[in-house]
């Protein structure tokens, strides 16, 4: 059996499945507990600052939020940082959970007046408990249903009222009336490389790590626009610099990134073993979604919401109806020649 908690490159793909007990000490100790700390998507944090100082000055429970991105961006941060600056408990459920109607309705019939619940991957949850969930929204009410066939009936039931907040890295799967129940969706996007390396400055300091500049700019560049990304390989470039000695500047980053494959641009192996996929076995595309996943040996979900996201925002993959294709860039980022007669990709 293999050991979770083990260091090991797979750790740096981000994946939606649950992160060791380690990772997450690691990163409950970085988590932002305010708005104000929270570093970079200021248009979402101005527009939740406005949310949140509206309702505290009608003295209501905010409006249900969604938070739709890929993974790591900071939507769990984000739900967390609404039940502190508001000052209300949070409970903390997922879509997965979530499977029965009845899960749902003990979980919303012991909230708390005014509780935040946060409901992650809010797109996996069960059809019927989505239907109850509209209710509950909409009016602090659900129906349940006692009995069956004929003589069933419903009872209603009154709730707390409460805020919702959803995350998902789908929003695309979340059916209209669920989605059109949400008074504000954030749309979270991928850091740049100064964000990012804000985000290291802070970590640094908390765990009273010295990385100079450059150091903590060439891990942000690494990073994958991702903050989880960048909170991890901080912990790999620490971890080289305690075992190695020699502190946690470019060279000890240069190493570590190295040794756990992360190459310059900061490709993980899963998106490369897809780049190559595309370009070796599928002659650039394109391929299906479905193919991609079982060629390379991962789920469609995760190369869908984990993968194809960053590849497509840094321009090395494009979604055509078609399938998959390999961009120009990604040949040259593989320095693979590229089939230049009658070729599919002169346009991409
Ligand atoms: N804007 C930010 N500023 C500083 N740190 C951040 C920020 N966003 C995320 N982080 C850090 O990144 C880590 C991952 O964030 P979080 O768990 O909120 O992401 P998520 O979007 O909920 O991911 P998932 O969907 O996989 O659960 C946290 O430890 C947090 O410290």
């Amino acid at each position: 059996m293999t050991d979770p908690t083990r260091d090991d490159p797979a750790d740096l793909v981000i994946r939606p499945t649950p992160e060791s007990d380690a990772e997450l000490a690691f990163e409950g100790a970085l988590r932002p507990r305010t708005l104000a700390e929270f570093v970079g998507q200021s248009k979402v944090r101005g527009q939740l600052q406005l949310l949140l100082d509206a309702a505290a000055m009608q003295s209501r429970t905010p409006d249900h939020i969604l938070l739709a991105g890929p993974p790591g961006l900071g939507k769990t941060t984000l739900a967390m940082i609404v039940a502190h600056e508001s000052n209300r408990p949070l409970r903390m459920s997922s879509g997965p959970a979530i499977q029965h109607a009845g899960d749902l309705a003990a979980l919303l019939s012991s909230l708390v007046p005014g509780e935040v619940l946060f409901i992650d991957e809010i797109h996996r949850m069960a059809r019927s408990a989505e239907e109850m969930l509209y209710l509950a929204m909409e009016d602090f009410r659900i129906d349940i249903m006692v009995g069956k066939g004929a003589g069933a009936t419903s009872i209603p039931l009154d709730l707390a009222p409460f805020t919702l907040v959803g995350a998902t890295t789908r929003s695309g799967l979340l059916p209209n009336p669920l989605r059109d129940r949400f008074g504000f969706t954030a749309n979270l996007e991928f850091y740049d490389d100064v964000e990012l390396e804000e985000v290291l400055a802070r970590a640094a300091r908390l765990l009273a790590l010295d990385v100079p500049a450059d150091a903590r700019l060439e891990i942000a560049s690494r990073s994958r626009g991702t903050p989880r990304i960048a909170n991890r390989l901080l912990r790999r470039v620490r971890d080289y610099a305690i075992v190695r000695g020699g502190g946690a500047g470019m060279e000890a980053v240069h190493a570590a990134l190295e040794l756990y494959d992360v190459d310059p641009i900061g490709l993980d192996r899963l998106d490369r073993a897809v780049l190559e996929m595309i370009v070796t076995r599928f002659d650039g595309g394109p391929v299906g979604l479905n193919t991609l996943a079982v060629s390379v040996g991962e789920e469609a979900e995760t190369i869908e919401s984990v993968v194809e996201p960053f590849l497509v925002r840094i321009g090395m993959l494009t979604r055509t109806p078609r399938g998959r294709v390999a961009t120009r860039r990604a040949w040259d980022h593989l320095g693979v020649r590229r089939p230049d007669s009658g070729s599919l990709f002169d346009d991409v």
